[in-house]
């Protein structure tokens, strides 16, 4: 049997099998909770769940709520570092955040005070996401935030993607820990510019909206070393993918990333909306969401989803 023809099967297993995934999967939405810490969040239905599947050649598999919109959140986290990357080189920017994963929730600042040098432990937390919204090259915060979503544009191909103006005034309105860590990270040296100005690129960002299809794109462009296998053209220097890859792994479901490579074993990103990015390198780039969440902020149904796609297709990296 070619390769060709085993994925196009794999393809159709999944699809056959994937109504049945998501009935049980969405059991769970009743054991978790919506975001409401960013009061715009709050409105996201509880008991969505939906995937997209995207292969190299563009072919599709999708279900349950796939067609919902929600913002990318912590997601967006990846492609920040990846411009940020690309705008400063690996020096500049492991200058000013670190690669360890820290063990504590997203939003803490606890070791920002404990350990020195006093940078964030890695880009996908908050201080050290918002670290890197100050190292996105414009002249202005307007062109900052432009290039940001020009960037996912591409990364997806889709030039209608834009900021939920909602979320992100809800975001900005009730930042108070966000702003403190900023201030903070200013004081110590590590964040340069005016503490305003860079918190408003990354509240752009983090409000980008975009459907399961979009994520699943994104995905595929990473899964693929950095070229998007549809359009055959190059957009992230491979390097800068295997950083960012690895990163996924390493912290990309926060404090749960090690029991997620356990159980899952794909790198992966969540948003507290309820989006996962993931992949299976060489053949997937998959979106999810379920704003339902777990304890530690990760949808409770697409995590379960995840589980149970790559345990019986056998996707686990490890
Ligand atoms: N975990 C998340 O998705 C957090 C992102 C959110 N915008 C915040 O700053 O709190």
């Amino acid at each position: 049997m070619s390769d060709q023809l085993f994925k196009q099967d794999e393809l159709s297993l999944v699809q056959n099998r994937l109504p049945v995934w998501l009935e049980e999967s969405k059991q769970l939405c009743d054991k978790g909770k919506v975001a409401s810490y960013i009061p715009e969040l709050a409105h996201a239905p509880r008991q969505a769940l939906g995937i997209h599947l995207m292969d190299a050649s563009g072919k599709s598999v999708s279900g349950g709520d796939c067609g919902l919109s929600f913002t990318m959140q912590s997601i967006s986290k990846i492609f920040t570092l990846l411009l940020a990357l690309m705008d400063n080189g690996e020096k500049a920017v492991f200058d000013k955040v670190g690669m360890e994963p820290t063990g504590d929730n997203f939003n803490s600042m606890l070791k920002l005070e404990l350990v020195q040098p006093g940078i964030p432990f890695n880009p996908l937390i908050n201080a050290g996401a918002i670290v890197i919204s100050s190292l996105i090259a414009g002249g202005s915060t307007k062109e900052k935030a432009d290039r940001t979503l020009q960037f996912f544009r591409t990364l997806a191909n889709n030039d209608s993607l834009s900021v939920d103006k909602a979320v992100y005034e809800s975001e900005a309105e009730t930042a108070d820990l966000n702003r403190s860590m900023a201030y903070f990270l200013k004081d110590n040296g590590v964040l340069e510019g005016d503490v305003n100005d860079v918190l408003d690129v990354y509240f752009r960002h983090c409000s980008i909206q975009v459907q399961c299809k979009d994520l699943a794109r994104m995905a595929l462009v990473l899964a693929f070393d950095g070229t998007d296998p549809i359009t055959g053209v190059n957009l992230i220097p491979r390097r800068y993918v295997q950083i960012a890859k690895t990163f996924m792994v390493t912290c990309g479901m926060y404090n749960a990333s090690g029991e997620f490579a356990i159980e899952v074993g794909l790198p992966a990103k969540s948003g507290v909306a309820g989006g996962i990015l993931t992949m299976v390198p060489g053949r997937y780039g998959i979106g999810v969401v379920g704003p339902s969440l777990n304890a530690k902020g990760n949808s409770i149904a697409g995590v379960h989803l995840l589980e149970t796609m790559s345990k019986e297709m056998d996707w686990s990296l490890f």
